[in-house]
């Protein structure tokens, strides 16, 4: 059973999918994670991001068991994610990696920008989460506060809208509602809400 977990920066998808794993007992990847782990390793080797050749190989060298999910959260971090995720032969590369986790054992929950159009587009469920960019931008700021990081709010808005264009417009896996997405805007719903919203949802598409 795969369930497929899309959406903008900061929409809360993180937050669901790991809840939903948990729920239905299945593993969960939060995808974002590898793309963040390459443009990390481009950042610590100080190389620049559109160097392919050394992305392709941070790529190929990705331990899914060792990602460090506080270390890889930085705000540069993301935005370096966003540059290394343009590069087609970077997306290839990790590509065999995220259905190889989905095909082991009893399925899995996978949350990222093209897990329901490109990387499982035969998922049995997928939500497309989305809150207005202003929410999501508050969401990010009270989240690296909490963490005693250094936030501001009009930065994190602007560097949000530019990551979700430069996501939405590349060539390669561009961020998309699938069409057979169901659209969960939380906007308006707090992580408890949003959580029960999305098992409704989800419950409905495996049928249970
Ligand atoms: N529905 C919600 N309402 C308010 N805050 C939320 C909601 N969902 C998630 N959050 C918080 O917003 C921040 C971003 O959520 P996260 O799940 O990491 O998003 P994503 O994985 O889409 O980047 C986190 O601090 C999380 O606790
Ligand atoms: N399946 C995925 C997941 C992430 N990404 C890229 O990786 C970046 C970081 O993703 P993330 O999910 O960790 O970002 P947040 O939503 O947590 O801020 C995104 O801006 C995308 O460019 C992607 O291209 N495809």
């Amino acid at each position: 059973m795969i369930i497929a977990i899309d959406g903008p920066a900061a929409s809360g998808k993180g937050t669901l999918a790991r809840r939903l794993a948990a729920h239905y007992r299945l593993p969960h990847l939060d995808t974002g994670l590898l793309y963040r782990a390459v443009g990390a390793a481009l950042i610590e080797a100080g190389l620049p991001l559109d160097d392919s050749a050394a992305a392709v190989g941070a790529a190929e060298s990705i331990d899914l068991s060792r990602l460090d999910a506080a270390a890889l959260s930085r705000h540069d971090v993301g935005e370096a994610a966003s540059r290394v995720a343009a590069i087609p032969a970077v997306r290839a590369a990790l590509l065999d990696r995220q259905r190889s986790f989905g095909h082991g054992g009893p399925g899995a929950v996978l949350d990222g920008r093209d897990i329901g159009t490109v990387v499982f587009p035969n998922a049995d469920a997928k939500l497309f989460v989305t809150a207005t960019v202003a929410e999501r931008a508050r969401r990010r700021t009270a989240e690296m506060a909490s963490r005693g990081l250094h936030a501001d709010y009009a930065t994190i808005l602007a560097d949000l809208e530019r990551r979700d264009a430069r996501d939405s417009n590349r060539a390669s896996a561009p961020l998309r509602i699938a069409e057979d997405a169901i659209l969960l805007d939380t906007t308006n719903l707090d992580a408890d809400a949003a959580f029960l919203r999305a098992l409704d949802l989800t419950d409905a598409a495996l049928r249970l």
